[in-house]
């Protein structure tokens, strides 16, 4: 279980991070979201230990993460920009993993590589952007990490390349219950693959659920009476209402059933409810009165 209590951090007086909280379960597909610049790729760098937090505490299965060589050995990170020495061939990187990640699996390396068509003898500078992260991949998923932790995965890979890559995560996620903590701005592609999302805005948490539960709080109806009765949405947590000809136009943060069940003891003659998508969950908490219009 990755464990990040009340951290904070101040980059030459900037807050980047505010007392911020993020728990992820072992064996969990974590998808930690946030307009740019809210302080993902920095969460990151402290929970792989490359930052060291001003205050708080990061611990990885009871052990705090900064200077601690046994648990970074069980981690694996592709950071947003690879950092990879790219004046070595993709086979000398990985004599150089085997080295220093003691569950190195050579079988998976090759197959990982095959899949992707890299040829190991070029250097990866010769290689393209995705390729380069292909490789990436192909190297961290064959040191059998932990715990995974993904900055921006799948940006700039292809629909085909994306596909494996997720299949190669979730394969290992069901075989060894790795633990997976993505950042991704592809909401359409978090809400296939993760089980719990975090939402963070200005370095803070807004949001922890797991992600059935978030969707299924929040819904989106379309509601419209012959003869319109006398406040018909009582008791119903409105967020948002909206009036379009003779349709009201709402986001309600109730469970499915209650919505259904006062709505329809309305009589309407017209009564719609859809889920909110994670894309319009994101919107509405984070977008505020400004983007509401985004979501119908
Ligand atoms: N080394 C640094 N020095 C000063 N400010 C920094 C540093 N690193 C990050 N920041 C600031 O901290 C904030 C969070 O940056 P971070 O890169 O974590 O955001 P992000 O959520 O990953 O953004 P994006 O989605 O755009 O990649 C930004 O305002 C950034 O300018």
């Amino acid at each position: 279980m990755i464990r990040v209590e009340k951290i904070s951090k101040n980059f030459d007086g900037f807050q980047a991070l505010n007392n911020l909280d993020i728990n992820v379960k072992k064996g969990s597909i974590y998808g930690l979201i946030g307009t740019n610049g809210a302080g993902k790729t920095t969460i990151l760098n402290h929970i792989t230990g490359i930052l060291r937090p001003d205050s708080g505490r990061i611990t990885i299965d009871g052990q705090p993460v900064y200077d601690n060589l046994k648990i970074k050995e069980r981690i694996g990170y592709i950071p947003d920009d690879l950092y990879f020495l790219s004046s070595y061939t993709l086979k000398e990187l990985s004599c150089f993993f085997k080295d220093i990640y003691p569950r190195w699996d050579q079988g998976l390396f090759e197959s990982a590589v095959s899949r992707f068509r890299l040829e190991t003898q070029r250097k990866l500078s010769q290689f393209s952007k995705g390729m380069q992260k292909q490789a990436a991949f192909a190297l961290i998923m064959a040191a059998h990490p932990d715990y995974l932790i993904l900055d921006e995965p799948i940006d700039g890979l292809d629909p085909i390349v994306r596909k494996l890559v997720w299949q190669l995560v979730m394969d290992d996620v069901a075989d060894r219950e790795m633990t997976v903590l993505v950042s991704s701005h592809n909401l359409r592609e978090m809400e296939g693959v993760c089980d719990c999302i975090g939402i963070i805005s200005a370095g803070s948490m807004v949001i922890e659920r797991d992600l059935d539960d978030l969707k299924s709080d929040v819904h989106k109806i379309q509601v419209a009476y012959r003869s319109m009765p006398e406040d018909p949405y009582a008791g119903l947590n409105i967020l948002h209402r909206e009036r379009r000809g003779s349709v009201d136009l709402l986001i309600v943060r109730e469970k499915k059933e209650k919505v259904e069940s006062k709505i329809l003891d309305t009589h309407p003659a017209i009564f719609d409810m859809l889920p909110l998508s994670l894309e319009e969950i994101f919107i509405y908490e984070l977008g505020g009165a400004d983007n509401e219009d985004i979501l119908f």
